[in-house]
């Protein structure tokens, strides 16, 4: 698993120096269309810097007792290395082959990361607790300016994947996949340390450091996702097969619920379409979730007998906007709101689902049966001290 996550992290940062480099011209020009010389500059200067990991295990020690003094060292922390992460995004999404960067909704994207740059840079240096509550403040208002950064390049890649349908594939551009597997992973690290921050100020909730359950339970977190999965299920099938838990109740590990939560409940809504999709009206075999625990993964199975992948699909799944769900277009509205949620249909899921848990140095893998159904292997890192992968 580390060694997977490692392969990630190295293939990300490979792919983060070549746009760093090869974007010189494209970004300057562009850029300064919209921004100040100045700008454009500074935000270069930034895409050249290293960027500075942090482990699940780091965030722990450090954020167990939230005193004045780690609040602040937190917030410097921050001050200095969220610029850096997102000055690396801005210079690859100016960089995005066959015209992406010029898509209007990569556009907006980009100048919300743009201006979250500039915000942060004009923020003076946090000395005292005053400056770190302020601080703070401009954390949320970044938070929720990114909240539909996925939708909103959702939409700019659909639109290019329009035009381009009849010279070739989406599934053939393997540059635009690596590119979202580094933005997202990317965006789920940002968010994570963002997150991690206003949380410590939130109202302490038992066994909680920030978004961290110390005691977390991966089989009460997947008894949430399954009967969130199942209502909707509900909604749009009229019915919705069984779902059955097997393993140890009992097992508990450091992790962030949130994330388990959004993870088992792509995998859950998929068997739960594949299953009512080939039995129809008929009685339909129940789906097993398994939760296990070993020396170095928590897993979670969830295996169905849905009728599996064609074996030529299966690389398929793991690209985005490869969805055999009939398309719920129009995505979203231009402000990404996201309306009701829905069953399937923009083949976000299982590549997402995987960034999420090679975040912390997991992996999801999706075996199948053509014919019978598909397991998937959740394994979460119940370690936590893999260094996040940064592209
Ligand atoms: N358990 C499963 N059984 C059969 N096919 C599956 C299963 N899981 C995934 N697939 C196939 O993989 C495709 C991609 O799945 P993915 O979860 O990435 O997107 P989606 O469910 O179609 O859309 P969404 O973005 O809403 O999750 C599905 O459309 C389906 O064809």
């Amino acid at each position: 698993m580390a060694q997977a996550a490692s392969v990630v992290s190295r293939l990300a940062r490979t792919a983060g120096r070549q746009a760093v480099t090869s974007v010189r011209g494209a970004m300057r020009s562009r850029l300064a269309d919209s921004f100040a010389q100045e700008t454009v500059d500074e935000i270069f200067a930034f895409a050249l810097k290293k960027q500075t990991g942090v482990s699940l295990k780091y965030m722990l020690d450090f954020g167990a007792n939230p005193i004045q003094h780690q609040m602040i060292l937190s917030a410097q922390f921050l001050h200095r290395e969220l610029p850096v992460r997102l000055a690396h995004r801005v210079a690859e999404l100016e960089n995005l082959p066959y015209g992406l960067s010029s898509k209007p909704h990569v556009l907006k994207v980009r100048d919300w990361y743009v201006e979250s740059f500039l915000n942060l840079r004009a923020f003076p240096a946090v000395k005292n607790i005053q400056d770190e509550k302020k601080f703070t403040e401009l954390l949320q208002l970044i938070y929720s300016r990114h909240a539909n950064v996925v939708p909103l390049m959702a939409k700019g890649v659909a639109e290019l994947r329009h035009e381009l349908a009849s010279e070739v594939g989406l599934n053939e551009l393997p540059e635009i996949h690596q590119f979202l597997d580094g933005f997202y992973l990317s965006r789920i690290g940002i968010r994570f340390l963002i997150g991690q921050h206003i949380e410590l100020h939130a109202k302490p909730m038992e066994n909680h450091i920030g978004m961290i359950c110390t005691r977390c339970s991966p089989w009460r977190v997947s008894q949430d996702a399954i009967d969130d999965a199942r209502s909707i299920c509900q909604r749009e099938y009229g019915t919705a097969p069984e779902v059955e838990i097997y393993g140890d109740s009992g097992i508990t590990f450091a992790y962030v619920p949130s994330h388990i939560h959004s993870m088992v409940f792509e995998l859950v809504k998929n068997s739960l379409r594949a299953v009512n999709d080939r039995f129809n009206e008929q009685e339909s075999p129940a789906i097993r979730l398994v939760v296990a625990e070993g020396a170095e993964d928590v897993t979670i199975k969830v295996s169905d007998e849905g009728g599996g992948i064609p074996r030529s699909g299966v690389p398929r799944i793991w690209t985005y906007l490869y969805s055999t769900a009939p398309s719920p277009l129009p995505i979203m509205d231009d402000e990404g709101s996201d309306g009701p949620t829905v069953l399937a249909g923009y083949g976000y899921g299982l590549p997402l689902s995987r960034l999420y848990a090679r975040y912390f140095g997991g992996d999801l893998q999706v075996i199948s049966m053509d014919g019978y159904g598909t397991d998937a292997y959740l394994h979460l890192n119940r370690l936590g001290n893999m260094q996040e992968p940064l592209p």
